[in-house]
């Protein structure tokens, strides 16, 4: 028989405490049915009567399916519960707990709260059974618990032991300052579990040492069974405990997994990437490639040695199967890689060829000249799959560019204000017919090229038409013979397909130029247009 875990998310109260983090109600919503969905016990909606969009979820969320958690302070010192403003809000909310933030470092009560060791106990004591009488279960995020420990360990003690005996269902450690180390919280939970049983301790990590998936997993050790944590590792400063990992490694690491059981079945864990990039997609927020489990590079290699052991069997660099938590594989392309970076390549992109064609050295001989001088295939797939293509004689010549010219013009127009106009030309041969000349004015000189490039291209026109440019990136490289520009271009079709291509050249315009021609070949080689 399992002990069983308990996951509390507090990406909706502390995770919106994060710096630039600011959550609509909406937003709320979405987040809280997502975590419900996933199998997460306890979900902190957030700390009703402090703003109005706290109040406002708490009468909005019903039916979440996990135990819904309004956060607040304990009673105000010299106040009784019942004359406590704060207290009522939070006794009021439609919540099925209550989690209360009460002191436990006795140098916070005399500095922050101003008051006495007795009356922060009675406070805890007071609130514990204001929210018992209302029904809801209790939980007490004892905060600054290590640190109080450390400083005062009977006080510190008697906070959590007062909550416990008042009936608290658990009382929570908090790492509030996010400062202690793993060693520490595993010895002191340990001392607490000998007066609070284990089964109803909890953990509340801060990232600050970047320990708090660490600190987390020590207080498991030392018997504390509820983890706090958020999405992503949201939270103030630097974060609290990342579920997205903490779900995962108490899942599939057998230290774990053999001896607890947690809410998060394997299907919902098959899903925990796309949780993951869903909630930054939210905050309009890039996603962290370099997540554990969740990133996008997370199980990506770009070494040869590596990529030819994970041919023969991916367990051979993989610490556990991406698929499990909905994750993929890559084998990248690069200077960093061997022959078998480039057969992987190959068939993701749907090329067959024999492992001992001399052309796929061919082709990892131009790499690696092209990426000593600043081509990135890793990040460009497309302009890769150009190029192996081309290697293996299969992009026809759709287009010959004969001449491009673009001029930017900076004048004071009649309404004597300051205008800046940039014009394009492109001629371009397609086929035998008589050369293509277009004109484009555009915002900027890429732009304007852009346009002027995609405007008439004779026959191929019509399978070009969906396309668009959604990012542009430029990056000055100093390969040690001057500085070259490197150029990052992402367009998308109108299926939804998105796709890199990359251009190097000392000038950005001749970068960029042939960025944009990758990406025009790269969506004619997709649509099957003819030769
Ligand atoms: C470790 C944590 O993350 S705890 C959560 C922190 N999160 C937040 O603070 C976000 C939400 N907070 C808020 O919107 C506001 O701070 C409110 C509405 C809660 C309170 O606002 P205000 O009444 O204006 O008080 P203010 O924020 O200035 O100060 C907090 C007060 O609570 C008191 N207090 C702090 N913790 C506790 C506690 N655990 N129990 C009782 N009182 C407490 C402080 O001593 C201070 O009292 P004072 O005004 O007499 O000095
Ligand atoms: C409660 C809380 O967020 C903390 O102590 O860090």
């Amino acid at each position: 028989m399992k002990d069983r875990l308990y996951l509390y998310d507090t990406t909706l109260r502390d995770g919106a405490q994060t710096n630039g983090v600011d959550f609509t109600l909406s937003d709320k919503l979405a987040i809280a049915h997502m975590l419900a969905e996933i199998g997460i016990d306890y979900i902190e909606g957030g700390y009703p009567g402090a703003n109005p969009l706290d109040t406002e979820l708490f009468a909005q969320a019903h039916s979440i399916g996990a135990t819904f958690t309004a956060f607040g302070m304990t009673r105000r010192p010299g106040r009784s519960a019942a004359n406590d403003p704060g207290m009522a809000m939070l006794l009021d909310a439609h919540a099925d707990a209550i989690c209360f933030v009460a002191k436990t470092w006795d140098y916070h009560v005399r500095v922050a709260l101003e008051t006495t060791p007795e009356e922060n106990l009675a406070s805890i004591r007071d609130s514990v059974a204001a929210a018992k009488a209302r029904d809801r279960e209790v939980l007490v995020d004892c905060e600054h618990f290590f640190d109080g420990f450390k400083a005062n360990p009977d006080f510190a003690l008697a906070c959590a032991e007062t909550a416990w005996r008042e009936g608290a269902r658990w009382v929570v450690l908090c790492d509030t300052n996010g400062g202690t180390l793993p060693h520490e919280v595993e010895r002191i939970v340990g001392e607490v579990v000998k007066r609070v049983p284990g089964a109803h301790v909890g953990i509340h990590a801060h990232n600050d040492t970047e320990q708090a998936v660490a600190n987390s997993l020590a207080a498991v050790r030392a018997g504390a069974r509820q983890i706090q944590g958020t999405l992503n590792g949201l939270g103030e400063r630097c974060g609290n405990a990342n579920l997205m990992s903490l779900i995962p490694t108490l899942k599939l690491k057998p230290a774990y997994a053999d001896h607890l059981e947690i809410g998060v079945d394997d299907a919902a864990l098959g899903r925990l990437t796309r949780v993951s990039r869903r909630l930054d997609e939210m905050l309009n927020r890039a996603p962290n490639r370099h997540a554990p489990y969740v990133g996008a590079s997370a199980f990506v290699t770009k070494a040869g040695i590596h990529a030819s052991a994970i041919l023969k069997d991916p367990a051979t660099y993989e610490h556990v199967a991406p698929e499990a938590v909905g994750n993929r594989r890559d084998l990248l392309v690069s200077d960093q890689g061997g022959r078998s970076n480039v057969l992987a390549e190959l068939a993701r992109i749907g090329l067959t060829v024999d492992k001992n064609d001399p052309r796929i050295g061919t082709l990892l001989d131009v790499v690696k000249e092209r990426q000593a001088i600043g081509y990135a295939y890793e990040s460009a797939p497309a302009s890769f799959e150009l190029l192996a293509r081309r290697v293996f004689g299969t992009v026809p010549d759709y287009v010959e560019v004969l001449k491009f010219d673009v001029n930017v013009e900076h004048r004071i127009n009649a309404l004597n204000k300051r205008v800046t106009a940039t014009v394009a030309v492109v001629k371009v041969q397609v086929g035998d017919g008589e050369p293509l000349i277009s004109a484009a004015e555009g915002i900027g000189p890429v732009h304007a090229l852009d346009l002027a490039l995609r405007k008439d291209l004779g026959k191929y026109q019509e399978y070009i038409q969906g396309l668009e440019l959604t990012d542009y990136r430029v990056r000055i490289l100093d390969g040690g013979t001057g500085a070259v520009t490197r150029v990052l271009i992402e367009s998308q079709d109108e299926t939804g397909a998105s796709w890199t291509t990359v251009g190097v050249s000392p000038n950005i315009i001749d970068a960029s130029f042939q960025a944009l021609m990758d990406s025009i070949v790269y969506k004619l080689v997709r649509s099957g247009a003819p030769a």
